[in-house]
């Protein structure tokens, strides 16, 4: 991937405002989101957060009130309603948490598969049983194609519910909860089918997920804060000294275009911060310091923002 091609996902400020019943809701509120060709990243924050309105946004079902948001090429802000339906049918595929919304109760795995690619008509249909059974051979569910989605466990409705998503060969894969109706076991075997087809298939893929388990099948996990990313975690595999493969995981806040950055509210509340703080620029890092003059306490602990390391002054 060189550094001037366009990533998959690309959201920058973008703001999303609901008004109801007179009353202005800012879900998202100036979120910048990058994601690389062939990245698999986990989205995570409580409950109110924006992920959902970000997730509908990108999956072309919602538009936002201002910024960027592109997907694959595609300029969702600037969308016409004949290019938005085509961009939902062949760009993106879906997968939400209720296996009911995901796939037809009365056809069978291979119908329901067919069935998103009649309706699309973005494979040509010389190639779609081909693509089809290659999706259940490499999701590990071949043998089911025949059984209706009453005649599976939830993981595997799952695995059908992401072969459906991938009927149309989309470049993004979108997932609300894939895994919240399953238990801990089927999860993992979900997620790795999900990893599996990724790689596969040079998907991006965005999860958002409430699941710890999830965050250690990506490589990256973003979270959102009231309408914005606030942190991420990378996590990668590196070889120690001994010679064996370790996972290590270290956390970023993030620093948006504006120069905005969100202070983890542990941080605020253990320092007294709130209102002002006082800035310092040293050399190699910023400092944070309580902005009352005379708040005692809260100025003997100060947070090193370029290590993480927690000084005593
Ligand atoms: N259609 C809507 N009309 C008004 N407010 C809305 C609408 N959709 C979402 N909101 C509000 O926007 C904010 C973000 O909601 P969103 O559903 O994106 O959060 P979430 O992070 O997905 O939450 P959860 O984890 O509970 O699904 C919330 O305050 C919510 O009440």
């Amino acid at each position: 991937m060189t550094a001037l091609a366009e990533p998959d996902i690309l959201c920058e400020g973008l703001v999303r405002i609901f008004t109801a019943q007179g009353v202005e809701v800012q879900a998202l509120q100036g979120l910048d989101l990058r994601m690389e060709r062939g990245e698999l990243v986990a989205l995570v924050g409580a409950s109110g957060s924006g992920k959902s309105t970000l997730l509908g946004i990108l999956a072309g079902l919602d538009a936002p009130t201002a910024g960027v948001a592109r997907v694959a090429g595609h300029d969702l802000t600037a969308m016409r309603r004949r290019e938005r339906v085509a961009y939902r049918r062949g760009s993106v595929g879906f997968i939400w948490q209720q296996t009911s919304r995901n796939l037809v109760s009365y056809l069978t795995a291979a119908e329901n598969i067919a069935l998103a690619q009649h309706v699309a008509g973005v494979v040509p249909r010389a190639e779609r049983a081909s693509h089809a059974s290659g999706l259940l051979e490499l999701l590990g569910i071949a043998a089911l194609a025949d059984r209706r989605p009453a005649e599976l466990s939830g993981g595997q409705q799952q695995r059908v519910a992401l072969a459906v998503a991938l009927a149309n060969r989309p470049r993004v894969l979108l997932a609300d909860e894939p895994t919240g109706e399953l238990d801990e076991e089927t999860s993992a075997q979900v997620l790795e089918a999900m990893e599996t087809v990724g790689r596969e298939h040079g998907l991006t893929t965005l999860v958002v997920t409430h699941d710890p388990a999830v965050a250690e099948h990506v490589d990256r996990t973003i979270r959102i804060r009231d309408g914005r990313t606030s942190t991420e975690v990378l996590r990668r595999t590196h070889t120690d000294a001994a010679g064996d493969r370790v996972r290590v995981a270290e956390e970023f806040a993030v620093l948006d275009r504006a120069g905005r950055m969100q202070v983890p509210s542990e941080f605020a509340t253990a320092l007294g911060l709130r209102d002002r703080v006082r800035l310092t620029l040293e050399p190699d890092r910023i400092e944070v310091r309580p902005g009352q003059p005379y708040g005692g306490a809260p100025d003997a602990s100060v947070r090193d923002a370029s290590t993480g390391d927690e000084e005593s002054r």
